[in-house]
């Protein structure tokens, strides 16, 4: 069997090789003619996997180790009988801890304290669910707007757009559709953007073309520069517009899910779509590969014990920064399109990017109850000691 896969695909060549002949490919680049005699595809979100580069191949699967598809054309793969996976929620835990992170820059860098504002997350799916159920444990006061599930959905607190948007911190964790009752392409533009008040923090880590990127910058202007913005996915990406990065307090290149844990369990979780697809049974399987707990790291375990003569806030930032500093990949990003010595920033700084663990490898020792409950609420695993 024949298969190709994202070079940006960790574990891939050890988990596929015994179903087959793996070969390694750059997904942006990737052509018809790579594909034609291939069995089975791998790609990751750079890959857009159409009609045109599949029609005509042998390839009877594809799986992609991300949990968004909108660079997939799923009614063409239905009406060609190929199947599919993606990896739903393999880096929720990556994004959210994201979010944290570029809160606790803001907090860190600007004193904008959110512990007591008013958040609204948008899109209620694994990310956005995650996101929530953070703030909602810290005891922040948390809404969410998701058209496609209130509906009997008690589980959070479901408001509209419109209210959404009078709130403090926006956290935007919608995919990119086009279609539908309720499209998110453009679903933030001028009349939504207007209803910010001043120094309303945003977050975009679903995808860029959720937010009118025109339409933000000019009501950024109008605000006199008092939005805080943290962006991780751009309109137009690999190409990145460059005003919108110089105004934004945190900018990064779409790597918000990059944890080690969330892209190991992205490949892990196609693979084990494809055994199931081969009808594979578990004898097979266990034989050759290397195992769940080989394929995902369990991170290196540090621990943090927590002076409680710091403020809450301000020890759940620094926490929060020991392990995963936002702030480094927004330096590298502004670095390297300085010195522009690459052909592609944007996809250079995603392949050498430098590995992260997700918050919940540490261990956070405290012997107060308060904040043993944030940084466990924040994502942390926690020893209280009290
Ligand atoms: N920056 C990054 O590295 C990453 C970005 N993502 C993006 O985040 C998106 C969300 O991820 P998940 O929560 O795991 O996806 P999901 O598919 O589990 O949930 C998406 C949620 O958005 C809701 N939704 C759809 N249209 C909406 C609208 N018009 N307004 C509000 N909500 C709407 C859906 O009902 C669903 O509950 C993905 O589609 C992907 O594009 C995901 C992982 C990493
Ligand atoms: O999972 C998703 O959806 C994402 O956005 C990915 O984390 C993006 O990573 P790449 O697939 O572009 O490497």
């Amino acid at each position: 069997m024949k298969i190709i896969a994202d070079e940006n695909m960790p574990n891939a060549k050890a988990l596929f090789s015994h179903l087959g002949n793996v070969e390694l490919v750059n997904g942006r680049t990737l052509t018809h003619e790579q594909v034609k005699d291939v069995d089975v595809l791998l790609v990751r979100s750079v890959t857009k996997v159409t009609q045109e580069l599949l029609e005509g191949s042998s390839v009877r699967f594809v799986g992609s180790a991300t949990i968004g598809v909108d660079h997939i054309d799923l009614d063409y793969l239905v009406k060609a009988n190929i199947a599919f996976s993606s990896a739903p929620g393999c880096n929720a835990e990556a994004v959210a801890d994201y979010v944290f992170s570029g809160l606790s820059h803001l907090y860190m860098t600007k004193q904008f304290s959110w512990l007591s504002k008013k958040i609204g997350v948008i899109g209620y799916g694994n990310v956005g669910k995650t996101v929530y159920d953070r703030f909602s444990r810290m005891g922040c006061q948390v809404c969410v707007y998701d058209p496609l599930k209130e509906e009997g959905d008690s589980s959070a607190n479901f408001v509209s757009l419109d209210e959404i948007l009078l709130c403090n911190v926006i956290s935007l964790h919608a995919p990119l559709t086009s279609l539908g009752v309720y499209p998110t392409k453009g679903m933030i533009g001028s009349k939504e953007l207007a209803q910010l008040s001043a120094g309303t923090a945003i977050i975009s880590a679903g995808r860029g073309g959720v937010i009118d990127e025109v339409a933000l910058l000019k009501r950024h202007s109008q605000l006199n520069g008092d939005l805080h913005l943290i962006l991780d996915v751009w309109d137009g990406e690999p190409s990145i517009n460059q005003k919108l990065v110089s105004i934004a307090d945190i900018a990064t290149p779409h790597i918000a899910g990059y944890s080690k844990q969330g892209r190991e369990k992205g490949t892990w979780m196609v693979y084990q779509e494809l055994c199931r697809h081969l009808e594979l049974s578990s004898d097979v399987i266990s034989k050759d590969v290397i195992s769940k707990n080989d394929a995902i790291s369990t991170g290196w375990f540090s621990s943090i014990d927590v002076d409680s003569a710091v403020l809450l806030e301000e020890m759940l930032a620094r926490s929060i920064q020991a392990i995963y500093d936002v702030a480094r990949d927004d330096v590298r990003l502004r670095y390297k399109y300085r010195e522009n010595k690459e052909k592609n920033v944007f996809d250079w700084l995603r392949k050498h990017y430098v590995e992260r663990d997700e918050l919940n490898t540490c261990l956070i020792r405290a012997n107060n109850n308060d904040a043993c409950n944030l940084m466990g609420a924040a994502g942390f695993s926690v020893d209280n000691k009290s």
